[in-house]
């Protein structure tokens, strides 16, 4: 029997929770993810995971807490979503080129009225990396669904010369703080 809902289309979420070994069926929780003018990165990414979760509660049968969960690329303040377009990758990449950034993940886990919120931040340094390199990546079709349009668990690895922070996270979902929070609310169901 499941113990939770996961309120998320991305398979690399599934397999980080399949992981921890808990049990989940799968919930609609699609929002709208615009950042709102004056937004701080942190705000932004806590508050999509928490709508994530929040839609996920109201398309669920309302019998299980609903984790939904969001990781946005920063560098210099400067939010890397996902790519729209190869030009837009080949922008990002050559930004994040030799340079460090940070990578945030949060989490919302929904029950009821109520909601509990984490968010994880870790450091990625990036190699140098050419223009050939930047486009023969983007033709791996890799970057385009991923936010800064890199997959460390992927292909994308090898620009990757060190991180600090949460590998799980940088992935998609923080896997020690995920456990916590999910036990956490369900103990006091
Ligand atoms: C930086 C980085 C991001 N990503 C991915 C994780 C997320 O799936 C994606 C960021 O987009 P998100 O909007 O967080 O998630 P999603 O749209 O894929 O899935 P859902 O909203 O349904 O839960 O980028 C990697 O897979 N590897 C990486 O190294």
């Amino acid at each position: 029997m499941a113990q939770i809902y996961l309120a998320s289309r991305s398979p690399r979420r599934r397999e980080l929770l399949t992981q921890l070994n808990i049990q989940y069926d799968l919930v609609d929780g699609d929002i709208d993810e615009r950042q709102l003018t004056g937004e701080s990165a942190t705000d932004y990414v806590v508050r999509l995971a928490s709508e994530k979760a929040q839609q996920g509660w109201r398309n669920s049968a309302q019998d299980k807490p609903v984790l939904g969960a969001d990781t946005i690329v920063v560098y210099q303040q400067q939010l890397l979503g996902k790519p729209q377009s190869q030009q837009d990758a080949v922008q990002t990449l050559t930004l994040l080129s030799g340079n460090k950034h940070q990578v945030i993940t949060a989490i919302a886990v929904c029950y009821q009225q109520s909601i509990e919120t984490l968010w994880v931040e870790s450091d990625v340094e990036f190699a140098d990396i050419s223009k050939d390199e930047i486009l023969a990546y983007w033709q791996t079709g890799e970057p385009q669904d991923k936010a800064g349009s890199y997959a460390i668990q992927g292909i994308g690895g090898q620009f990757v010369k060190r991180i600090q922070g949460s590998y799980s996270a940088i992935v998609g979902l923080p896997l020690y703080e995920t456990k916590q929070l999910v036990h956490k609310v369900i103990q006091q169901l």
